[in-house]
């Protein structure tokens, strides 16, 4: 049997331009072993990504906010902080950098993202007024609460499936990858990889994007 799968999307799952490279999903779809979609997205985002490529819903969301697996949510987190952070942020110049329909937000339970080109220092400076950690994928700043992982998401998806992290292989780009990496026996950053998930992973790849990440699932089916 494959091995089960724990799999970030953002610079993971996806191609240079930020689309979702199609040759994922037949791979996916055709695993026969759980896959687990942990990612800093909010909620709808993996939930409909595992509907559309058709594998169960096992979802890590936010971060770690937010975990989906065999019909039970489980929210952690402190998205009033974080909400609270956000306004301060804006009080003081800074830019959520979304729009007014913010779909990057509207449905996000546990924390905030702000854009990538919006001002890093100030976002850091508020946040640590108000005792919230940033965590920079690549793509957004998330204001969160410390001690929320996708490693601890990931842990407890595994035990509500009854499963073993050390069984899982882990792909990732960033740092909100680290504390997957550090559960799991196996663990891969793509090429584009930023440096704390480069140092966290056993292994970093020579190929890019999914590119790097199809070449792991093709070496292990
Ligand atoms: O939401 C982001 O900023 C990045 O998402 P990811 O964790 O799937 O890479
Ligand atoms: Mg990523």
């Amino acid at each position: 049997m494959n091995r089960p799968l724990a799999l970030d999307i953002d610079g993971t799952l996806t191609r240079s331009n930020g689309t979702v490279d199609p040759r994922i999903f037949d791979v996916l779809r055709d695993w026969g072993a759980p896959v687990v979609l942990a990612t800093g997205k909010s909620f709808p985002y993996p939930v409909a990504l595992c509907h559309f490529v058709g594998i169960p819903e096992t979802v890590v969301a936010e971060n770690g906010g937010v975990v989906y697996a065999a019909d039970e949510v489980t929210v952690t987190g402190d998205r009033a902080r974080a909400q609270a952070v956000a306004e301060e942020f804006v009080a003081r110049g800074g830019d959520l950098g979304w729009g007014d329909a913010d779909t990057t937000n509207r449905w996000r339970e546990t924390e905030i993202a702000v854009h990538i080109e919006s001002d890093e220092a100030l976002l850091r400076a508020v946040a640590d007024e108000f005792g919230m950690e940033v965590v920079d994928t690549g793509y957004a700043y998330h204001v969160k609460a410390p001690g929320v992982t996708k490693g601890k998401g990931l842990k407890a998806v595994c035990e509500t499936l009854s499963l073993d992290p050390e069984t899982f292989v882990a792909i990732g780009d960033s740092e909100n990858d680290v504390s997957t990496f550090e559960l799991v026996d196996e663990s891969y950053a793509v090429a584009n990889a930023d440096d704390r998930a480069r140092a966290a992973a056993a292994t970093v790849l020579d190929e890019s994007y999914s590119d790097g990440t199809l070449s792991v699932l093709e070496s292990l089916r």
